[in-house]
């Protein structure tokens, strides 16, 4: 007869040690516990969806490439399950708070736009689109692609939500690009860092085709791009060779709410040459 699993004391001790390790640094989080307070704080509505939405928040507190008010377009790539675009439609005037979960996802329909209304019917400015291979749940103001940035399809399915605004032609219509997508950590470096620059590099080349320049709005600064990556010297030289040359400011920016221990960091590359 077949015996019920039970784990054996070794997987017991490594998993327990290794739940209190987490538990612990989830109790001593000022995020984590500032994302469960915001949610106490905001009555009707839900808290950020993830911690990385302080990370933002912090960035465009100091930085302000989400806020003024020609800011109209923005794609954040790697999306799920929200945050980011939380704050985002905040900041363009969707919601006051991060906003509540709508209806439910329709998993057949990768062009699910249900979030694009806003709840209450209030409506803010501009476009949001997000992407990501996971689902994610509605967020008012935010239309969002289920699909892998990766897979050269997604890029028209991407296209054909943005408005192509361009009074001369050219080419170009993001205003602001976020992106905050990672592949699984696998622990090996090499294989994360590799990973990291497969993505960084995409997303450059992305850029390059859908990226404002000032000079297609009358602008004194093209449009921004705020890129996650993990410190290395490969990302060192991708940063040199592609970000540098095409952009009037690129900074590197490590927010408090980045965990001090990781590699993570952003690149903030505002006003894009063209
Ligand atoms: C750190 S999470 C993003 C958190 C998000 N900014 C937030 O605040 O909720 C990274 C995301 O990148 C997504 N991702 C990784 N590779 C991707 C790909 N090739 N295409 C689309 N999304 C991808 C993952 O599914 C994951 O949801």
């Amino acid at each position: 007869m077949l015996q019920p699993f039970r784990p054996s004391a070794i997987l017991l001790t490594k998993k327990s040690s290794s739940s209190k390790v987490w538990l612990n640094r989830q109790s001593r989080d000022p995020y984590v516990k500032l994302r469960v307070s915001s949610e106490a704080s905001v009555a009707g509505s839900t808290s950020y969806r993830s911690r990385s939405a302080f990370k933002l928040l912090e960035m465009d507190d100091k930085w302000h490439f989400l806020t003024p008010r020609d800011v109209n377009v923005v794609l954040d790539l790697g999306s799920a399950p929200g945050g980011w675009s939380q704050v985002v439609a905040q900041r363009l005037g969707w919601a006051d708070t991060p906003g509540s979960a709508t209806d439910e996802w329709d998993a057949a329909n990768p062009l699910d736009i249900s979030g694009f209304e806003s709840a209450g019917g209030r409506r803010g400015r501009g476009t949001i689109v997000a992407v990501d291979l996971l689902r994610m749940d509605p967020i008012p103001g935010v239309q969002f692609v289920q699909a892998d940035f990766l897979a050269p399809s997604t890029e028209g399915l991407l296209h054909a939500l943005v408005p192509d605004i361009d009074s001369d032609g050219g080419a170009g219509e993001a205003d602001v690009i976020l992106c905050d997508m990672a592949g699984n950590s696998t622990g090996n470096t090499s294989h994360d860092i590799e990973s990291s620059l497969a993505i960084c590099t995409s997303v450059f080349e992305f850029t390059k085709r859908h990226m404002r320049a000032a000079r297609s709005v009358g602008r004194e600064m093209g449009g921004v791009l705020l890129i996650k990556h993990f410190r290395h010297p490969l990302i060192d030289a991708f940063r040199t060779e592609h970000l540098v040359p095409h952009f009037r400011d690129v900074r590197y920016l490590k927010p408090n709410a980045s965990r001090t221990e990781s590699r993570e960091g952003y690149f903030l590359c505002r006003g894009w040459r063209g």
